[in-house]
Parts: structure tokens; C-alpha cells; sequence
């Protein structure tokens, strides 16, 4: 299982990344419009705009480009600037849903000049569809095979000139000839939580919901560094101050909401606690293997390992050593728990100073 499926798994867990139906729905409304308006990775953005401005001087096609980071952090949104900056339409597929090099050419041979292709996913693109893609941004030409066995012909096709803009979680994962083929590579970092508060001021005007500084504050710290993230904690937190109290989201109205849906100060969720708890609780801290610390909580070992571990490992609350998982100095504080007296436990050694 891939991370992204494992996150799908347990995409219905309010800290999840990847977006969820009710997210779709909403995110279209609450999705900036140009560079300005997006908040945050200003190095992205500056180059990005530098990329942008300088294509549009030439009166050109900008650079291809790949965006890579974590999902929920801005890149459909990027891709839609970027169509919307360079006064272009935009047509959105992923690789997922190219598994065939005829279905590419398919789309490639309908866009129009100048029009941005954004690839969600492009590290999951079949394999034949991928060595398309080469020729297709290199020399904006491909090769459709007409006719099978001996009697088939390659029947070269020129296509007008179009930006490709390819996101992936991962840019490790891409084969180096298509990386090597993109103008401009923008990597995504997670959000600071100064930046997501921004983000939560302006869903909060768009969804007109009263949101004071506070409450901006106490939200952004349980988002786990993804704007996605905390405009699904700002809907919730919402339906609370509207219920529960006079509509105004205040520092105690979103800590009181958010504690009713399990996301704690810093952003785990009960699954990451459970997990947690079991290795300080049930293990002293660790070394445990990862097998036993599933069965511990109930999960399986590949929900423990890929959706609850990389954002406690992220927080610096869990660390995978080779001797199985062990507690940090940070995670017993976190659950208020005092560590073992004379931790020198074998695999804590250096955590805890001398
Ligand atoms: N920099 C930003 N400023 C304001 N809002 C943002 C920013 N980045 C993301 N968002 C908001 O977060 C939500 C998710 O963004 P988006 O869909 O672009 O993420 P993504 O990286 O493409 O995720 P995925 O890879 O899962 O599709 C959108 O509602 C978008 O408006």
C-alpha cells in the first residue's frame, strides 16, 4: 500500500490530507485566484512569478513545470494560478486515470495552444503513457500507432505548444528523464503556523464566519502545516460555535470543538495518541517492533506505520531506529507522562541527554 492509499483508507479521519468529498465541494470557493492571493512558500512563488512573467513578455508558453510535497498543501491550486496568470484554460486529469499511451493522446491532441495540462499524480502514469509524455514535451509531437502486429504505423502528430504543470507527493519517485524534461521544479513545504492562520482569515471572510485572532491561532496549531487540513477543522469548528455557543469562533470556542472531535493541541488525532500511548504506556517507551505495537492498538501494521507514524515521526514524537520504534524526550511530555526513571533503555540512549 502507497501512502496516498493508506491516507485514503483513513481519509475519513479529520487530519487526514487528501481531500474528501465534502472538501471538494468547498474548496473550489476557498481556492486563491492568482499569486497574490496565494499564501505562504514564498520561494515557490517568487520563482514561479518570475517564470510566469518572463513567458509572457516573450508572448510564449511558460516552462513546464512539477510541483512536489504532501497533498492538501496548494498544488491544483498553484496549476490553477499558473493557467489563470498566463490568461490560459486549464484541463485537469491525473496519472491514475491514464493508464493507456492512447488515452494521453487523446487529451494531448484536444488541447489548445498555449492551454495548461495539469497531471495530478504524474508518478502513477502507466508506463508507455510516460515515454508519450517525453516526446510530447520536448517536441511537442507524438507518435499515435495505428493497426496492430506487423501492419502497424506510427503516424506522427504535432501538437500546438502547451504547458504541462505535474504534481506528485513524491519527486523521488519520478523517472529522471521526465524530471529532467520540466523547466521548473517547485518543491512544497508544510505551512507555518503564522501562514495557515492567513489562510483561516481568509476562509473565514469567503464562508462568513466571525473568527477572531485567537480562534485563528488555536486552529492553525491542530492543522498539521496543510491548508486543507485546517479549512476542514474551520468548517467544523463552525457547526460548534453555531450549536454550541453564539457563532463567534474564539480561542475557547475552536479548542472546545475540536477537543469534542478528538484533534488534540498539536494536531494528532485519537489514532496517533492510541499509538503513542500504547509505546509509552505499554512498551516504557520502546524499542518496539512495529507488528507488536499495531496489534497493541488494534490496527493494522500498515495503518500504524504509514498514516499514523509519518506525522509523529514529522513531529519529532516517534523515531523508527532499526531496533524497532521508540519514544522521544517530547512524547512523554506530550501526554503528560513523566519517562521511566534512569532511561538508558537500549535504543533510547542519547535521547534523553547524558
Ligand atoms: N497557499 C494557500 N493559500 C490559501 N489556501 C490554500 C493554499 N494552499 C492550499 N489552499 C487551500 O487548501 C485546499 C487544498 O488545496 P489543493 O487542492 O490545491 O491541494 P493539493 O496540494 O493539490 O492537494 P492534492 O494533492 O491532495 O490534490 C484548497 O481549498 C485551497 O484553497
Amino acid at each position: 500500500m502507497t501512502w496516498d492509499e493508506t491516507d485514503s483508507a483513513a481519509s475519513d479521519r479529520l487530519v487526514a490530507a487528501l481531500a474528501d468529498g465534502e472538501d471538494r465541494a468547498v474548496e473550489a470557493a476557498l481556492r486563491p485566484k492568482d499569486l497574490a492571493e496565494f499564501v505562504g512558500q514564498e520561494r515557490v512563488r517568487e520563482q514561479l512569478d518570475l517564470v510566469l512573467k518572463a513567458a509572457r513578455q516573450r508572448g510564449g508558453t511558460a516552462d513546464h513545470v512539477l510541483l512536489s510535497g504532501a497533498p492538501g498543501l496548494g498544488k491544483t491550486t498553484l496549476s490553477m494560478i499558473i493557467a489563470a496568470e498566463m490568461g490560459a484554460p486549464i484541463r485537469i486529469t491525473s496519472g491514475p486515470a491514464i493508464q493507456h499511451a492512447g488515452d494521453l493522446a487523446a487529451i494531448l491532441s484536444s488541447l489548445a495552444e498555449g492551454e495548461v495540462l495539469f497531471l495530478d499524480e504524474i508518478h502513477r502514469m502507466s508506463r508507455p503513457a510516460e515515454e508519450m509524455l517525453y516526446m510530447a514535451m520536448e517536441d511537442f509531437r507524438v507518435d499515435v500507432v495505428v493497426g496492430k502486429g506487423p501492419g502497424a504505423t506510427a503516424i506522427p502528430l504535432e501538437l500546438p505548444p502547451f504547458t504541462l504543470v505535474g504534481a506528485t507527493t513524491r519527486a523521488g519517485l519520478l523517472p529522471p528523464p521526465l524530471r529532467d524534461r520540466f523547466g521548473f521544479t517547485g518543491h512544497m513545504e508544510f505551512y507555518a503556523p503564522a501562514e495557515l492562520e492567513r489562510v483561516l482569515h481568509r476562509s473565514a471572510r469567503l464562508l462568513d464566519v466571525p473568527l477572531d485572532a485567537e480562534g485563528a491561532a488555536e486552529i492553525a496549531g491542530r492543522s498539521r502545516g496543510t491548508p486543507r487540513i485546517a479549512n476542514r477543522l474551520l468548517r467544523r469548528v463552525r457547526d460548534f460555535a453555531q450549536v454550541k455557543a453564539d457563532g463567534v469562533v474564539t480561542r475557547e470556542v475552536a479548542a472546545a470543538a475540536l477537543d469534542v472531535y478528538e484533534v488534540d493541541g498539536r494536531g494528532l488525532d485519537r489514532l496517533d495518541r492510541a499509538v503513542l500511548d500504547a509505546l509509552l504506556r505499554l512498551f516504557g517507551g520502546g524499542p518496539v517492533g512495529l507488528s507488536t505495537l499495531a496489534v497493541a492498538v488494534g490496527e493494522e501494521r500498515e495503518t500504524v506505520e504509514e498514516v499514523a507514524e509519518p506525522f509523529l515521526v514529522r513531529e519529532g514524537l516517534l523515531a523508527r531506529t532499526p531496533r524497532g520504534r521508540i519514544a522521544t524526550p517530547a512524547a512523554w511530555a506530550h501526554l503528560g507522562l513523566a519517562p521511566p526513571q534512569g532511561t538508558g533503555a537500549p535504543g533510547q540512549q542519547g535521547l534523553f541527554g547524558p
